[in-house]
């Protein structure tokens, strides 16, 4: 597999463009992919959209590759999103209110214990927390994307509060929250890691050969 990657490998004189404004998401993505994928990173002002997953991570990778970076072709870019989505009742309409793409939004206006005051009634507080890295080689290419998955529950808070929804967050398997968890260990096993582990794959295989001096 080395030898056919190699004899298809790709030079790309420019990193890999992370479109983030979410400095936690940036320090684990450094922390992850190590010097494995050179990358800068990019704040651009996306709109949060609404629908699957999968879709809207296509569509911010789209977006960002036409609006962020105009003009500049053969453009590596990602673009990660991240859900909680909650599976009990396997009531789907409900779910979609609750979580996926309105997380950001429920966080600020009611907090992890609103959050938790919400599922009370519910006996089954599974959920799982998804990433999707969506990876655009420019304006024009369709976006390929990537979806790590990790299972676990929600709880009533635990652990420092510096992270989004880490603190009420508990995978599958461990006593402790992503947010009690040493970051080593949550990148061992988060939804980000298993994403970017994808990705790490799809680079090797497409052969894509950095020649960048960052
Ligand atoms: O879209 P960008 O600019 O990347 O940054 P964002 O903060 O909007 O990030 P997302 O859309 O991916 O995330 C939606 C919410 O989920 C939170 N979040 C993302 N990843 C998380 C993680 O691993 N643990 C806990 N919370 C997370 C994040 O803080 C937001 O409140
Ligand atoms: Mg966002």
């Amino acid at each position: 597999m080395a030898a056919a990657a190699a004899s298809r490998a790709v030079l790309v004189s420019r990193p890999v463009t992370f479109v983030t404004g979410n400095a936690k998401k940036l320090e684990e993505v450094k922390s992850i992919l190590g010097q494995s994928i050179p990358f800068q990173s990019l704040k651009l002002d996306l709109p949060e959209l609404q629908g699957e997953p999968e879709e809207i991570s296509k569509e911010k990778a789209r977006l960002a590759a036409v609006q962020g970076l105009p003009g500049i072709h053969h453009l590596l870019c990602f673009f990660s999103f991240l859900f909680i989505v909650l599976v009990f009742l396997n009531d789907f309409i409900f779910v979609k209110l609750l979580a996926g793409p309105y997380i950001k939004w429920f966080l600020q206006k009611i907090g992890h214990e609103g959050f938790n005051n919400l599922l009370m009634a519910y006996e089954d507080k599974s959920a799982y927390a998804l990433c999707a890295f969506s990876f655009a080689l420019g304006p024009d290419v369709e976006p390929v994307t990537f979806l790590g998955k990790t299972p676990g529950k929600i709880v009533p808070a635990r652990g420092p509060n510096d992270f989004g929804w880490d603190p009420i967050f508990q995978p599958d398997g461990y006593d402790q929250t992503y947010a009690e968890m040493p970051k080593e260990e949550k990148n061992k096993i988060s939804h980000r890691s298993r994403a970017l582990d994808m990705v790490k794959s799809h680079f090797a295989e497409a052969g894509y050969n950095f020649s960048t001096s960052n």
